[in-house]
């Protein structure tokens, strides 16, 4: 998407430098920068410190790390430590794991001296598939939105929540949740987003940003403040993203999704959950018990970045000294609340069957 009138992609191949670029989230959305990853640990550290993040990004970006690895050594054993490296840096999107196997299934059986160039051949595929599984979720949300707008009086806005940033910097390009937003704003349909905050690292301003830059209209509000929209009439549809999906649809995703779940079942109100298909687990089928979930540091909790009033990017502390803090980083909504799920094949149930209609080759290859 575009920053300043220029497109975009959250990572790239620079062919003159002949290294990957990333955009450093952590300064957005105040302050525009982009880093070069030469080297394994950086790899890793853009991972665990979120310099990049957002499932399917958090995929591609390993996907280049091994092609790294494969360029400095292209044996099995370097091959299997950078893959255990990488796998480690964050343990609940799904899709690091995917694109790490996708990999080394990919490589292993090929000559050491081809390597490389494969490593690097197969990253930037995973990267444009990206951007094209996420392009048709948005088809596919984009005629549910089409849908409600029908059913609304002439000129009144579609009214979307998101929570956390499922937009385009979270994946290569489009976004999961936020692809929908995009498309219906191109179609010409009005709508309006409440965007979420998602303490602790308001990955909504991300949210707002990118939807600031394409002129999307939103608000950007508390965590808390779902509900009582929803109990008011103000939202029509709820769409977020997810960072592991079970055969059976529950769904994993930042922190605080679950609530706006429960809200948005008690208000009747339509809850979705935008995914390319490598988010889904097949091998895990309830997701409360069986996703492991990230804690992190609980610094995020206790202090918070943001631009001073004179225009620099500080950090505060907001509780008293030695307040502990406690940081579990996603949690698990159960098929039960979902809608929907809308993937690049459609948009189908929460549910074993569901995902299996769309994806029958993979639901048969991993029960086999
Ligand atoms: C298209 S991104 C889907 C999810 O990865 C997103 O909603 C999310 O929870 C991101 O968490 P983050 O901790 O910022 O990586």
């Amino acid at each position: 998407m575009k920053v300043d009138g220029t497109h975009y992609r959250s990572l790239w191949w620079d062919h003159d430098k002949d290294a990957l670029q990333i955009i450093d989230q952590r300064w957005l959305p105040h302050d525009f920068r982009i880093q070069q990853v030469s080297t394994l640990q950086d790899f890793a550290d853009a991972i665990v410190e979120m310099r990049v993040r957002g499932a399917p990004l958090i995929g591609a970006t390993a996907a280049y790390g091994m092609a790294l690895a494969m360029r400095l050594d292209p044996s099995d054993t370097a091959m299997d430590q950078a893959w255990s490296f990488l796998n480690a840096t964050r343990p609940t999107a799904i899709n690091l794991r995917w694109a790490l196997d996708r990999c080394r299934n990919h490589l292993r059986p090929l000559a050491e001296g081809e390597r490389a160039a494969a490593a690097l051949a197969l990253a930037h595929d995973i990267a444009d598939e990206d951007v094209e599984i996420n392009r048709s979720i948005g088809a596919h949300g984009l005629e549910l939105i089409k849908q409600i707008a029908a059913s609304k009086p002439a000129g009144e806005p579609v009214r979307l929540l998101t929570h956390c940033n499922a937009g385009w910097i979270a994946t290569v390009d489009w976004g999961t949740a936020t692809s929908p937003m995009y498309q219906a704003h191109d179609a010409g349909i009005s709508i309006h987003v409440w965007v979420d905050e998602t303490r602790p690292r308001n990955q909504g301003a991300l949210t707002s940003w990118e939807l600031g830059s394409h002129g999307i209209s939103h608000s950007y509000i508390t965590d808390n403040a779902g509900g009582h929209l929803m109990q008011h009439g103000q939202v029509d549809l709820v769409i977020t993203g997810t960072d592991r999906t079970t055969r059976r649809g529950d769904v994993c995703n930042k922190i605080g999704t679950y609530l706006k779940a429960l809200a948005a079942k008690d208000n009747g109100v339509p809850f979705y959950v935008a995914l390319p298909s490598p988010t889904i687990d097949w091998t895990v089928s309830d997701g409360v018990s069986e996703i492991p979930i990230e804690e992190r540091s609980e610094r995020e909790i206790t202090h918070v970045q943001g631009k001073t009033e004179s225009g620099e990017i500080g950090v505060v502390q907001v509780t008293p000294d030695g307040t502990p803090g406690g940081n579990p980083a996603f949690d698990v909504t159960p098929n039960r609340l979902v809608t929907g799920l809308i993937t690049e094949r459609g948009v189908c149930e929460a549910s074993k069957e569901g995902l299996a209609g769309l994806f029958p080759e993979m639901a048969a290859a991993k029960s086999a």
